[in-house]
């Protein structure tokens, strides 16, 4: 199974990815992206970071299994590590936006299973202000919320994110359900 995690920016969605598949041993697909590493963001673990120039050349000799442009940030997952997991007959996760989301599953069909993650919008400003998010970066998140926010209708399960350990416990519910045999009747 391909656990695709997405919605709303600053929802939670890579704390409850990350937690909910660490304690399952399911690995990630490790995106590429051009932007600056956050603080605390770890190579190879968060994600691939390289150049505009890398990412082109890449793209051109046709590296990427899927590529988003997002704010002249480019962002991807290369064809090599989504084969590496179909290979091993593995399960993986990967944290993506709506189109990002729409391609996988367009390929993995029913293997591939959308968990979207999100909260209302006040509670995204809210949770930013907490951390200490400036306020250039805080109305860039509520700008792509609206946008973000309608994707859930197209989604195999939705969650609103209040309660971590909540959410956390119903996501992991929901992917031991689909990782579980198929039978046929
Ligand atoms: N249920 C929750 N209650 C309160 N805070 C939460 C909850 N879930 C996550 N957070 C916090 O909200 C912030 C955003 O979480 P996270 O980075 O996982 O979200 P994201 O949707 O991947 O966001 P981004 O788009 O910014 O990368 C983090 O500081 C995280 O610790
Ligand atoms: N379509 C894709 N979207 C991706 C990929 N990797 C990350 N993302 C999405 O980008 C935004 C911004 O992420 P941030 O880490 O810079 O805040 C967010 O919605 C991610 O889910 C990808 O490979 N493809």
């Amino acid at each position: 199974m391909i656990f695709i995690f997405t919605g709303t920016s600053g929802s939670g969605r890579k704390t409850v990815a990350r937690k909910v598949c660490e304690q399952l041993g399911i690995k990630k697909i490790v995106s590429y992206t051009t932007r600056e590493p956050r603080s605390k963001e770890v190579e190879g673990t968060d994600y691939y970071f390289i150049s505009r120039a890398k990412f082109i050349a890449d793209d051109l000799k046709g590296e990427f299994f899927q590529t988003a442009e997002i704010d002249h940030i480019f962002y991807g997952t290369k064809k090599v590590n989504v084969q590496a997991i179909v290979d091993e007959n593995e399960s993986a996760y990967l944290i993506v936006n709506r189109s990002g989301a729409n391609r996988i599953k367009f390929e993995f069909k029913e293997q591939a299973v959308r968990l979207f993650i999100y909260v209302q919008k006040q509670t995204v400003r809210e949770r930013l202000e907490a951390r200490g998010e400036s306020f250039e970066v805080i109305e860039h998140y509520m700008q792509h919320y609206t946008e973000e926010v309608t994707y859930r209708k197209d989604c195999e399960h939705v969650y609103e994110n209040i309660d971590l350990s909540h959410t956390l416990e119903l996501v992991k519910q929901t992917m031991e359900e689909h990782l579980l045999p198929q039978t046929t009747e």
